[in-house]
């Protein structure tokens, strides 16, 4: 109900303004409307707003508005109480706007300050102020301890009760919380402070007129209110999502204050501007963490003066809450205002928009309706509550206080539709009234003299003076005793004593007189010199007061000094951090990369080593078998010398023999063999040394000596050679026990003895598992192919190998040899035909090459085996 009234509040035209003359009553001060027209930002910037007065702008409708376009409205003029033009300085805005409100501080009276205006029209520029050009706050906050800096009291003697007001503490009490505080602070050490918004204190001025006989204490709080939600931004912890929000509620003298939140005493104008930026660090941080923007947030700073009276010797402060005067000055940078439609907002920053525009409609609406109130009889009720913003401020216009509105308007064209509505609004803000704050003097309720704390001054200062060495040496007056002498005599005149006691009076009074004119005398030198004494003392003070001066300005500029050193420290300290995390992270990955390398360094050793077993044992194993072989080759030599012997033998035998022969028939053209070989040749038997040659077993013969052969060609003189006799084993391929034969396809059956010999081996077709050739039982590993040649030959290949397992649990195979095995058909080449078959075997093996025959070797030359050991 009451935001439709609202609404229909706005969209109704604003009631007439009323007749400045006569408006406002004695008690009463109207809300002091302020406007600040910024410079235009680039040079081709139209402006739709001029200064035709020191108080009065003129607002032109430029086409492009909506204004102008809905409405047609025409040029208007709005009054202001001052119109600042763009070229205003910061120290002149400050000077008539904010100074009386600070002077109305620090004599006890509330004041509240807020900058209204479209978004970068210059509110926080004139609220805040940028560095080297600051703006009113941080003047007021220089002023006012400029000014109160004498009369501070100490710290924690005024402490918030939590509840709005403040308790009072003795000064012992206080000293035990500075000193707690001074232990917590030596450990948590924070600087947040901007020492270039510090001003030099030569610019600043004093507010005249403080009472001297109060001690002061300020503090501050700095909230901000974001989506009608108010958080503190100088409480401490960290920020997350969930920042907690404060509520408004009423203390027990109506006053509507934030509960729970920070309020922190401050004693310079440096701590303050420390507090104010780490609220400003805090917001910033509040709004990345919440992804707002910080001009869509009404922020409040608040000062609150709290001044007590001190006792009748001017020494401590009366411990009685009821003489405490608070007096509190708010400075609000409200958002900025703008129509949604043309920032094109969406999401969130359209609830934002929606936000800021709502509580300022509620801000305007109070007014309006305070200002109906005030002026007609009917009182309707002010929707304070319906935004936090009025909700906080609704004692400033209910209550008493001095309320102060800068409005910041940009001057260029694009921003007229909505400086049009700031206007319409400050015009009508300068009608509320608001009652004048009145100042009670406590201590003169109390009967307490004024001038206490200086009289308190001086005779602390001269008792100081005689208690020190120095004052030993002081001539120190203690001439004339000031009487008129002694008492009167008796005044009784009775007759007889008459003339005498009047005689003696009359001396009594000559003698009075005498003395009254020595002491006068006296008075008048002493005067004299009291006054040169004086001269000389205020002389004195004013050198050591301005040597006072420059010692406290040496002091403030050596401590911005060493709080300039101090945040270079913290920024190096954390770059120093920052390289030292950085080179912890590099060595770690350092080590860790040295440590791969050691790891494969050993495998590489290790395999190394395990190479170098294989290859000496390898060559062990060659050695024996290239002796074995020597000692065979040795064998068959001295075999075949004792053959050829036999042979030779024999042949003569048989020469006797056919010479017998020849003798007893008679016939000349036997022809006798030349040698055995041709014997068996012409017999077409096969033989041995020292057996009779006798024909071979049918499955024996091969396929080439099944070819039919007949008598009549030399071949066929032939029975078939004996290519197969078991007798005529050749070598092994391999012995020892633990071999693989891995036969992938079906062997052809030679039928000679050129076929694989492996002795205690296990056969395999396939290699299912890795287990067939990693198992304890196998060392050894032999791959038999068979295919065909150019020539179109059977030719069988074994190439051998030691299995060796590998870390991983499997097996590899190191082929270190390989054999081949060949048969010739005898039809095939006249040089390679040897009677019946012709057969040859190759090896190659990873050490060495030599060529020479092994056995089986017939003496009939049948078989032929070739073995090659290759490097
Ligand atoms: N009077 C002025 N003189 C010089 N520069 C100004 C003046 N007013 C504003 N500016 C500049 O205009 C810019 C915007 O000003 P400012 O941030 O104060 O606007 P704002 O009204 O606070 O905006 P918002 O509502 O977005 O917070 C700033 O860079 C400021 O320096």
């Amino acid at each position: 109900m009451k935001s439709a009234k609202s609404k229909q509040r706005l969209n109704e035209m604003r009631t007439p303004a009323r007749s400045k003359q006569n408006l406002y009553t004695g008690d009463r001060d109207p809300v002091h409307v302020y406007c600040r027209l910024r410079p235009m930002q680039k040079d081709t910037d139209i402006a739709c707003m001029k200064i035709i007065s020191p108080t009065t702008v003129l607002l032109t409708p430029p086409s492009s508005s909506i204004n102008y376009r809905n409405e047609n409205v025409k040029t208007m003029e709005y009054t202001f109480k001052e119109v600042f033009p763009p070229e205003t300085s910061q120290q002149e805005v400050f000077d008539k706007v904010a100074l009386p409100i600070v002077e109305g501080l620090i004599k006890g009276k509330n004041g509240l300050l807020f900058t209204y205006g479209v978004t970068g029209s210059g509110k926080t520029f004139t609220m805040t102020g940028e560095p080297q050009n600051c703006g009113i706050l941080p003047r007021a906050l220089n002023i006012i301890f400029k000014t109160i800096n004498d009369f501070q009291a100490h710290k924690y003697v005024f402490k918030p009760d939590k509840m709005n007001m403040f308790d009072i503490q003795t000064e012992a009490e206080a000293m035990l919380e500075r000193q707690q505080e001074l232990h917590k602070l030596k450990s948590n050490r924070k600087n947040n402070s901007n020492p270039d918004l510090a001003m030099s204190s030569t610019d600043i001025t004093k507010v005249e007129g403080i009472n001297e006989d109060n001690q002061y204490a300020v503090f501050v709080t700095y909230v901000e209110i974001y989506n009608n939600s108010v958080f503190d931004l100088l409480e401490d912890g960290p920020i997350s999502k969930n920042l907690p929000v404060k509520l408004i509620r009423e203390d027990a003298a109506h006053n509507m204050y934030v509960h729970g939140v920070t309020e922190i005493e401050i004693k310079s104008a440096e701590e303050a501007f420390e507090a104010f930026y780490l609220g400003l660090k805090r917001k910033r941080m509040a709004h990345t963490t919440l992804n707002a923007e910080s001009s869509r947030s009404h922020s409040v700073f608040t000062i609150r003066l709290v001044q007590a009276p001190v006792d009748e010797i001017g020494e401590a402060v009366i411990q009685n809450k009821k003489f405490l005067s608070i007096s509190q000055l708010s400075l609000v940078d409200l958002a900025g205002s703008e129509r949604t439609n043309r920032t094109k907002n969406t999401g969130q920053r359209l609830r934002e928009a929606g936000n800021i525009n709502k509580s300022l409609m509620t801000l305007r609406t109070c007014l309006e309706i305070l200002r109906e109130n005030q002026t007609g009889d009917m009182k309707s009720m002010v929707p304070y509550r319906e935004s936090k913003i009025t909700h906080l401020f609704k004692n400033f216009f209910e209550g008493e206080g001095q309320v102060r509105m800068i409005v910041c308007a940009n001057p260029r064209a694009e921003d007229y539709d909505e400086t049009l509505q700031v206007m319409r609004f400050a015009e009508m803000a300068s009608e509320v009234e608001v009652t004048k704050p009145q100042i009670h003097n406590v201590a003169a309720s109390i009967g307490l003299m004024s001038g206490r704390r200086k009289a308190n001054r001086l005779f602390t200062t001269a008792r100081d003076n005689i208690i020190r060495p120095e004052a030993k040496d002081l001539e120190l007056d203690l001439g004339l005793v000031y009487s008129l002498g002694p008492d009167f005599p008796s005044l009784e005149l009775n007759s007889s004593q008459a003339s005498h006691i009047i005689k003696e009076l009359m001396a009594h009074l000559e003698m009075r007189l005498s003395r009254r004119e020595a002491l006068k005398r006296s008075k008048a030198l002493k005067d004299e010199r009291l006054r040169s004494a004086l001269l000389e003392m205020e002389k004195d003070s004013l050198e050591v007061r301005s040597e006072n001066a420059s010692l406290r300005g040496q002091l403030a500029a050596a401590e911005r000094r060493v709080r300039a050193l101090e945040e270079r420290l913290t920024a190096t300290e954390n770059a120093s951090l920052t390289h030292q995390r950085k080179l912890a992270e590099l060595t770690e990955y350092s080590s860790s990369l040295k440590r791969e390398l050691q790891e494969k360094e050993l495998l590489l050793n290790q395999n190394k080593l395990e190479k170098e077993k294989q290859k000496k044992i390898l060559e062990r194993k060659y050695n024996h078998k290239i002796a074995a072989e020597h000692e065979k080759a040795k064998e068959i030599h001295t075999e075949k010398e004792r053959l050829k012997n036999a042979i030779e033998e024999k042949e003569n035998r048989l020469r006797i023999i056919a010479e017998a022969l020849h003798l007893d028939r008679g016939d000349n053209d036997i022809v006798i063999p030349k040698s055995m070989g041709d014997v068996a040749a012409q017999t077409g038997r096969d033989f041995t040394p020292g057996s009779t040659p006798r024909a071979l077993p049918a499955h024996l013969l091969t396929p080439f000596s099944s070819v039919p052969q007949t008598r009549d060609t030399p071949a066929s003189s032939r029975r078939g050679v004996a290519v197969a006799n078991p007798r005529h084993k050749r070598s092994l391929s391999a012995d020892g026990r633990g071999w693989v034969e891995h036969a992938p396809n079906k062997l052809v059956p030679m039928g000679t003895v050129m076929k694989p010999n492996i002795s205690h081996s296990k056969v395999v077709n396939k290699l299912k598992s890795v287990k067939d050739i990693a198992n304890s039982k196998t060392s050894k590993y032999c791959l038999i192919s068979q295919e065909q040649d150019t020539d179109g030959e059977l030719e069988t290949k074994l190439y051998k190998g030691d299995i060796v397992p590998t870390c991983g649990g499997g097996a590899q195979v190191i082929f270190n040899d390989v054999e081949m095995l060949k048969q010739f058909s005898p039809n095939r080449d006249s040089q390679t035909r040897i009677s019946g078959t012709g057969t040859s075997c190759a090896r190659h093996s990873g050490k060495r090459r030599d060529t020479g025959c092994s056995p089986p070797q017939t003496p009939s030359n049948t078989s032929k085996k070739q073995r090659v050991d290759d490097d």
